[in-house]
């Protein structure tokens, strides 16, 4: 009954490099989870979920994201910048990506941007928004996409503290209503266990799975608590001494 993802990279090699990036790499993503990439920065994270999301089929493998009827999964992306249309105010922005009548797009962003907390912010344009608010926006767009599978990049890593702690904790929200499939590429042990159902820890050169973690912690977490301290304690020691 329960979707995973089948995902095997046999190789990934850049054409400027001799040696792969990632190797043999197998993993099943379980559908509705949310799992994070943990691993050192040039791991090559951000080049797997390049390859999940489509971007780039040059590797040898099989990383097709599909639903049970062997459509294609519906994929959300979520980046380190907004990456919203300038020219568009902050509702023709979600509207782009929602479906139906112009009636019915303007009501679902509307919606989402109450979901992220930007009631009110609809008619301003992203300059007009501070960087905390660019990423509720950039995440209401992801949103209301409807995807089977968001996938994002670092996407709270240039914000300030708070601002991140909040959106992490919308991120929680929102997931935990929706049960989508996310796939977050972070280098933040707290922040993956902040998030996260299961964590990937990843080594690098070549880069592949040397920890498969479920995270039962219920939410909301505090990564003082003593079972995820622990857990981020062993994950400091297999990325400074890997296998
Ligand atoms: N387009 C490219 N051409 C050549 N090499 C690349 C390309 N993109 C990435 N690389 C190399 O592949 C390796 C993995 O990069 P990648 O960005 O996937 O790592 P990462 O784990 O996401 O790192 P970070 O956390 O710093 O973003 C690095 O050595 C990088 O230099």
């Amino acid at each position: 009954m329960a979707l995973t993802y089948p995902i095997h990279i046999h190789s990934k090699t850049f054409s400027n490099e001799s040696t792969p990036v990632i190797r043999d790499l197998e993993v099943a993503l379980p559908g509705g989870e949310f799992v994070s990439l943990l691993g050192p920065s040039g791991a090559g994270k951000s080049t797997f979920l390049n390859i999940l999301a489509g971007l780039d089929k040059d590797f040898e493998g099989n990383a097709a994201l599909k639903q049970e009827n062997g459509q294609p999964a519906r994929i959300s992306l979520m980046f380190q910048e907004p990456r919203l249309m300038p020219w568009l105010t902050i509702c023709d922005n979600i509207m782009l990506v929602c479906e139906g009548t112009k009636t019915q797009r303007k009501h679902q962003a509307l919606h989402w941007l109450q979901q992220v907390g930007l009631s009110g912010a609809e008619n301003q344009y992203p300059a007009q928004l501070s960087g905390g608010m660019l990423k509720r926006a950039a995440l209401a767009r992801a949103f209301a996409y409807e995807p089977d599978v968001l996938l994002m990049d670092e996407p709270f890593s240039s914000l300030d503290i708070p601002a991140a702690d909040s959106l992490r904790a919308l991120l929680t929200q929102l997931h935990q209503a929706r049960r989508i499939t996310v796939v977050y590429v972070t280098h933040d042990i707290n922040e993956a266990l902040m998030l996260s159902d299961r964590i990937l820890l990843l080594s690098s050169h070549p880069m592949q799975i040397i920890r498969d973690v479920a995270i039962t912690e219920p939410h909301p977490r505090n990564v003082q608590s003593p079972a995820l301290l622990a857990l981020s304690q062993g994950f400091k020691q297999a990325l400074t001494h890997p296998a």
